[in-house]
């Protein structure tokens, strides 16, 4: 398990991040969000032994990181970092070689790597002549090449087109079956809902929030009912209805929480109505509903 506890980091007067603190056990997946300048980076940056912190620890399996193991992380930088003039497979052994890598295992996992992200054609071709979709995958690659048992990506989507994020899909998928610990950070909420078990929101250096994002959605006051009728008077003193509207003949009730929606879901079953639904709110919906608190 990953275990940052009160990271704190000044540029000057600055302030990077403060009081920082989540674990991450293995096999699950931490979405990094928030708002540009809001400290992500500089987590980041702290995590792969690239910053020094001014406060706070961080440990791995129960130990302080041991900076000696150049293998422990994998990342993904937003920014990519690939030296243009290389051949595909030039750049990841040379990146695979300052992780400590045998030339053998560098071999085979580098072999592995570009036939599963379908990049094997582009092996011995210049980084720059790659489309900007092959070379996050070759990017990509260059975080997977060393067996990493921590990963970060950072904005991991950029530049892919559909099938590609199936396959960054199953590669992250992969991991998890492997118990690592992965970390991922975008600002596109759907990706982060549709990877991520939880997530932590920064807001000018500082935690606003953090959880599962079913707990997240469960207490969040963004949850709706929906049913086919037009009586409000019978809705709008139960508990937890927070607001109405209609919309196409239909009835919209705000809930404070998903429990008091099941419960009105439960009594439009009751009396018989023809249509209802429960719809729970976005990620989206939740951050906006939290920083507007
Ligand atoms: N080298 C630096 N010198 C001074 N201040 C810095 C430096 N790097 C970051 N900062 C400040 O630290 C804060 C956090 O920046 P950081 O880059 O970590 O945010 P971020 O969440 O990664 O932003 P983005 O989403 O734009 O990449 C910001 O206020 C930023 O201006």
């Amino acid at each position: 398990m990953l275990k940052v506890e009160h990271l704190s980091k000044m540029y000057g007067n600055n302030r990077g991040i403060h009081d920082i603190s989540f674990t991450l056990k293995p096999g699950k997946i931490l979405g990094i969000l928030g708002s540009n300048g809001s400290g992500k980076t500089t987590t980041f940056r702290i995590l792969l032994g690239l910053l020094k912190q001014d406060q706070g620890m961080i440990f791995y399996e129960n130990k302080p990181i041991d900076r000696t193991n150049t293998r422990l992380f994998g990342y993904l930088p937003e920014e990519r970092s690939l030296l243009r003039d290389l051949r595909v497979h030039d750049q990841i052994f040379y990146l695979g070689r300052l992780k400590e890598m045998s030339t053998g295992e560098l071999e085979e996992q580098i072999g592995y790597w570009l036939s599963y992200l379908d990049i094997a054609k582009y092996r011995n071709r210049k980084i720059a002549e790659l489309s900007k979709g092959n070379q996050q995958k070759v990017q990509l690659a260059c975080a997977l090449v060393h067996q990493p048992d921590i990963y970060i990506f950072d904005e991991p989507l950029n530049g892919l087109d559909i099938e590609n994020v199936t396959l960054f899909q199953q590669v992250i998928r992969k991991l998890q079956k492997n118990k690592k610990c992965i970390m991922i950070s975008s600002h596109q909420y759907e990706v982060i809902e549709q990877f991520c078990d939880s997530v932590l929101y920064l807001k000018e250096g500082e935690l606003l929030f953090q959880g599962k994002i079913s707990s997240l959605k469960r207490a969040s006051s963004s949850t709706r009912v929906i049913m086919n009728d037009t009586k409000i008077d019978r809705w709008i003193d139960e508990a937890g209805v927070c607001d109405y509207f209609y919309e196409n003949g239909r009835l919209i009730l705000y809930m404070n929480t998903l429990p008091a929606a099941e419960k009105l879901i439960r009594r439009a079953m009751k009396l018989g109505l023809d249509e209802y639904a429960l719809a729970l709110p976005s990620l989206s919906e939740i951050i906006q509903e939290r920083i507007h608190e």
